[in-house]
């Protein structure tokens, strides 16, 4: 089992995250954690924060020599403008008025689609700042240092995921487009939209540019793709147990996202049965699939075929034409407060849910192969793999002797 927590608010000192039950043997590096916190900066429609903020990344627990201990891994992430926000954030107690008018003042304009109003409401507080220092996405930084962990892990499995951007408000990539493998992360990561479709990025910052002029903001769809899964991650005995619902709360559980999509997902439900699902022939080296409309995924397990699994995120809640509200303090109509916020955040959302993704499958992995050294883990996979018997067997299916090799883009449907 993998268990993982997050702490920290997002003007505090630094986020703290923990990951425990990932086995020894895994190699880690800082460089590697920071790569992805860095990809996770990235996208265009960001705001001004993402570029003059640095996160101090550090290990402070659960690694040796680059390489996990079977221990408790626990991470850091240090907030370079914390200085100034030491009085606003002290966990000390403070005279009130010290904080005066400037980024310490009350909040007491709620903003439609944040977590201000109920929040405060629910916690008992009279202003906003205590409930959005926690709600902020901030708090993704955290998580996806543990899932730049759990896909270390993953890798050394033959398991690699890859995110990209499907659609940005309404520009969105053309149905049946070219899925990415996991050789395309870099250029995905040197698009400004991480879009696949280079048109499409481009009528993507075209909707960018629009919605900023216009003092709006933008949400979209992302798609998460975790290539080389065994079948069977998951199971149907149990609904708390299938690997669809698990992603699902996974990918819910991230800051703004409003809907999850296995494979075709919605659009699957307007086809007839019989182009619905993905048939089964017999291939040259054992059972092959004609389509890949499921993403992955039958009665809750991985099938082995490459897993596709989309999340819906709603426009940024801060709107710079700010929304009505209702200033809780003086009572009566008010625009929302706004300091800054960003245009659209999709691209680092996929980011974030790639994270999501990648721990969920790794928790998946170590519920089915177990293993307390990775050595035992890819054993326990391998033995697996080689005892399904022949007639039962997938094309292109690995025996697992490639197991420690690279993602197995061969399984895409
Ligand atoms: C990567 C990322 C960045 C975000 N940036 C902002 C932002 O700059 N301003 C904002 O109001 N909301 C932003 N959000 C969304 C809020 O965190 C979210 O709307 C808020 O927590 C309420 O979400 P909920 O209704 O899903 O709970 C961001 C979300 C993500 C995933
Ligand atoms: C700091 C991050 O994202 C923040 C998420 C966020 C929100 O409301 O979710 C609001 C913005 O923060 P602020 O209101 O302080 O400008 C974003 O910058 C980050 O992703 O690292």
């Amino acid at each position: 089992m993998l268990r993982w927590l997050t702490a920290g608010e997002s003007h505090g000192p630094e986020l703290v995250a923990i990951l425990e039950g990932l086995p020894a043997g895994v190699p880690v590096s800082l460089d590697l954690v920071r790569a992805d916190l860095a990809r996770r900066k990235l996208g265009y429609g960001r705001g001004a924060r993402m570029k003059f903020e640095q996160d101090e990344l550090a290990f402070s627990g659960g690694i040796r020599h680059g390489e996990t201990l079977g221990s408790p891994i626990a991470v850091r992430v240090g907030n370079t403008e914390w200085p100034k926000w030491a009085e606003v954030m002290s966990p000390e107690p403070i005279d009130e008025a010290k904080l005066g008018r400037g980024r310490g003042a009350p909040l007491t304009r709620p903003r439609p689609g944040h977590a201000d109003l109920v929040g405060m409401q629910k916690y008992g507080f009279d202003e906003a700042r205590p409930v959005l220092e926690r709600a902020s996405a901030r708090e993704t930084a955290a998580r996806v240092a543990l899932g730049a962990i759990a896909k270390a892990f993953l890798a050394e499995l033959g398991i690699r995921t890859v995110s990209h951007t499907l659609s940005i408000g309404a520009v969105r990539v053309p149905e049946g487009s070219p899925l990415p493998g996991p050789g395309d992360v870099e250029a995905l990561d040197a698009d400004p939209l991480r879009c696949f479709d280079a048109e499409t990025s481009r009528a993507m910052v075209a909707e960018v540019d629009g919605a900023h002029k216009d003092g709006d903001t933008l949400g979209g769809v992302v798609e998460v793709l975790a290539y080389g899964l065994p079948p069977g991650l998951g199971s149907h005995v149990h609904w708390d147990r299938r690997l669809d619902a698990r992603l699902a709360a996974a990918l819910m559980g991230i800051q703004a996202i409003k809907g999850v999509e296995l494979g075709d997902g919605f659009l699957t439900t307007t086809r007839r049965g019989s182009a619905a699902h993905d048939e089964l022939v017999p291939g040259a080296d054992g059972i092959a699939r004609t389509s890949d409309r499921a993403g992955g995924t039958e009665g809750g397990m991985s099938t082995g075929t490459v897993l596709r699994v989309r999340a819906g995120m709603k426009p940024i809640a801060t709107v710079p034409h700010a929304l009505r509200t209702v200033d809780v303090a003086a009572g009566g109509a008010a625009q929302a407060h706004h300091q800054r916020s960003d245009v659209a955040a999709v691209p680092a959302a996929g980011v974030v849910a790639e994270a999501m993704v990648a721990l969920t499958l790794a928790d998946a992995v170590l519920e089915k192969f177990g293993g307390d050294h990775l050595a035992e883990t890819r054993r326990n996979l391998q033995g697996y793999l080689a005892a399904i018997p022949d007639a039962l067997r997938t094309s292109g299916q690995s025996l697992g002797e490639d197991a420690a090799g690279g993602g197995s883009a061969g399984d895409r449907a």
